[in-house]
């Protein structure tokens, strides 16, 4: 008490019950608080509790600013720390790392999704990077790592939030925060915080480094293909690897796959950009690889993107997602480096103009018809296979000339390399695959013989899985074993591709073939004939209904021809009737004026006669 007296004279005075010693007015104060029944001495005390708390309050935060500066300071120097933004690419290196060493998926605190998220395609796509998911890919006991026989299976990964883990015997924080203002299909955005304890950031650095290579190194080991992610508007996927497919493995003409080959590495070649440029060039090249289905576009493509190491960027015209202004989008966010496969070109059904509504094939107005004569009679044959194949296309809003300007117009990306395929070239607008935009064009066609003794050698190169094919390999050195192997296996094969007739079949209906005897190839063999058989009468039976087909289409093409040509002779009969009516109408004009001419004329002359006549009447 005497300490607070000693603070607060006034009201210690009327606390002790003299308050005239404390403040002035003090001593009328309390009488009257004493008159209305209220203890002056509470006033006291809600004051000294309100100066405690006053105290308290300003000594945490004081308190708070020191741990604050504190906290600062133990940062500033004894802490490094890396932010990184799920949008960025760094963070797959970082998520993929952490998976692939089980960094924080062990601990309490973990975030759990399916490996083969269902609900989410985006996700999905994502989480393959996450988890390096292939969808085949077996762990060591030989399961699928993706799911088992009830489904997909689970995958921990860190939790958003605090946690820690150690790796190569030192401490790293990390914490990772969910922005909770995404949409519902798109990825969540996630800030990734990575701290390590220790003034240097080396240790850090360390890591993402490591993170950075394991993940570059994946990606050149394997071919990374990237889709397009329906987003608004729609971008790039992060691409997910593909095992390695070598150009070994697609069999096609010797002398296609070098040429091919060699115009790729030379125009990859560091000086070409240089080229390209001093010559004025846009720095571009196109390729069109078109025929037969199953005869190995893709796989060319897949095996071109290995050999050359450049990702794969996926466009496909016939989705309902593509419009004009979304496919220039797309090819502005190109790497620099990569290539561009645009599948099945035709089924975007490009057509000259863009038509009502942007729809390509519907484009064909009666206008262009009525254009037409027997001078584009190519055009129509066009036309009409075109209207045939339309009922089996799906909707897209790609005009020709937005194409055209994503693959090559003034804003165009320049360095990527542009595959396209197609089974129908014909079908194709010349101005698509004019030199400049299509520089090389590859046929694929049914397999001949060289293709088929490939094939069959293909399915079956590998002594490992055909274990019983030379027998008393125990007695063998192993160059003998592979010496008799090739051996048999060479003769096996021109066997094979002796009894298969050429060009009738597609490699993939004669690698389909071989893989259902994949484990036996004298089984392939013996069961040839019957396989053959079989086929046969079907691509007899095909090849009848194309035929019929191609018949049908041309007689279509040449009524229309036809009915055009009868128009045009009508129209011309019409114009020349019209004309005729004309001149003859001209003609009769005329000749009422000159009639009506002749007649003033004599009129005058009448009127004229009389008149001299008065006068000389008059005067005489
Ligand atoms: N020339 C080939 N060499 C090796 N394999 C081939 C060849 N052609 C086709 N195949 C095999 O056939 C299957 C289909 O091939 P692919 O997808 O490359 O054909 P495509 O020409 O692109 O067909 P589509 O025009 O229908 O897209 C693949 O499994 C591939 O391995």
């Amino acid at each position: 008490m005497e300490a607070i007296s000693a603070v607060l004279p006034g009201l210690t005075a009327s606390a002790t019950g003299d308050p005239s010693e404390g403040f002035p007015g003090g001593q009328f104060m309390g009488n009257m608080l004493a008159s209305i029944g209220f203890d002056p001495s509470l006033l006291v005390k809600i004051s000294v509790t309100i100066t405690i708390f006053a105290s308290m309050f300003g000594f945490l935060s004081n308190a708070w600013e020191g741990i604050s500066q504190m906290s600062r300071f133990f940062s500033e120097n004894f802490i490094s720390s890396a932010t990184i933004r799920s949008t960025d690419e760094a963070y797959v290196y970082i998520m993929r790392f952490l998976y692939a060493h089980n960094i924080s998926t062990d601990s309490r605190l973990f975030g759990v999704t399916c490996r083969r998220n269902q609900m989410n395609p985006n996700y999905r796509e994502h989480a393959k990077w996450n988890g390096q998911d292939a969808e085949n890919e077996v762990d060591g006991d030989g399961f699928n790592i993706v799911e088992d026989s009830l489904g997909p299976k689970l995958k921990y990964n860190a939790a958003p939030g605090f946690s820690h883990f150690w790796y190569k015997h030192r401490l790293f924080l990390m914490q990772r925060k969910l922005k909770d203002d995404y949409y519902g299909f798109e990825e969540p955005e996630v800030d990734l915080t990575l701290i390590s304890i220790g003034r240097s950031p080396l240790a850090l650095r360390c890591l993402l480094e490591e993170a950075r290579a394991e993940y570059l190194r994946d990606r050149q080991s394997n071919t990374l293909i990237h889709t397009i992610v329906a987003s608004y508007p729609p971008n790039w996927s992060v691409g997910y690897p593909r095992p390695p497919r070598s150009l070994d493995s697609v069999i096609m003409k010797k002398q296609d796959k070098e040429r091919l080959l060699k115009d790729m590495k030379e125009y990859l070649a560091p000086n070409t950009v240089h080229w390209y440029h001093k010559h004025g060039l846009p720095y571009r090249r196109g390729y069109l690889f078109y025929g037969l289905p199953g005869a190995g576009k893709t796989s060319l493509t897949m095996a071109l993107a290995c050999e050359l190491n450049l990702p794969i960027y996926c466009l496909s015209l016939a989705s309902t997602m593509m419009s004009d202004d979304n496919l220039l989008g797309l090819f502005g966010k190109l790497p620099k480096r990569c290539i561009v496969l645009m599948e099945d070109i035709d089924s975007a059904g490009i057509d000259k103009r863009p038509g009502p509504g942007g729809r390509l094939y519907t484009a064909l107005t009666s206008q262009d018809e009525e254009d037409d004569d027997e001078d584009h009679a190519e055009d129509i044959r066009k036309r009409e296979e075109r209207k045939k194949l339309q009922l089996f296309k799906s909707e897209s809003t790609v005009t020709l000339s937005g194409l055209l300007n994503a693959i090559d117009g003034i804003s165009s990306h320049e360095g990527r390399i542009l595959i396209m395929t197609t089974n129908y070239r014909q079908l194709l607008d010349d101005a698509l695959i004019r030199p400049g935009r299509v520089d090389m064009e590859i046929k694929f066609e049914h397999a001949d013989i060289e293709v088929l003794e490939g094939i069959f050698r293909g399915v079956y190169a590998d002594p490992d899985d055909l274990p019983d094919f030379i027998r008393g390999k125990e007695k063998m050195t192993d160059e003998e074993y592979m010496r008799r192997y090739h051996e048999k296996l060479n003769k096996l094969a021109h066997e094979f591709a002796s009894r298969v007739p050429s060009g009738k079949f597609s490699p993939a209906q004669v690698q389909g073939y071989l893989l259902g005897h994949k484990s036996d190839p004298e089984e392939a063999m013996d069961c040839l004939d019957e396989w053959l058989e079989s086929k046969v009468d079907e691509i007899n039976q095909l090849e009848e209904a194309e035929k019929k087909a191609k018949e049908r289409l041309e007689r279509a093409a040449e009524r229309k021809i036809k009915e055009l040509q009868k128009k045009k002779k009508e129209r011309l009969k019409q114009e020349r009737q019209e004309k005729e009516e004309e001149e003859e109408e001209e003609k009769a004009r005329k000749e009422k004026e000159v009639e009506a001419a002749a007649e003033a004329e004599k009129e005058k002359r009448n009127k004229g006669g009389l008149g001299k006549w008065l006068v000389r009447r008059d005067t005489s």
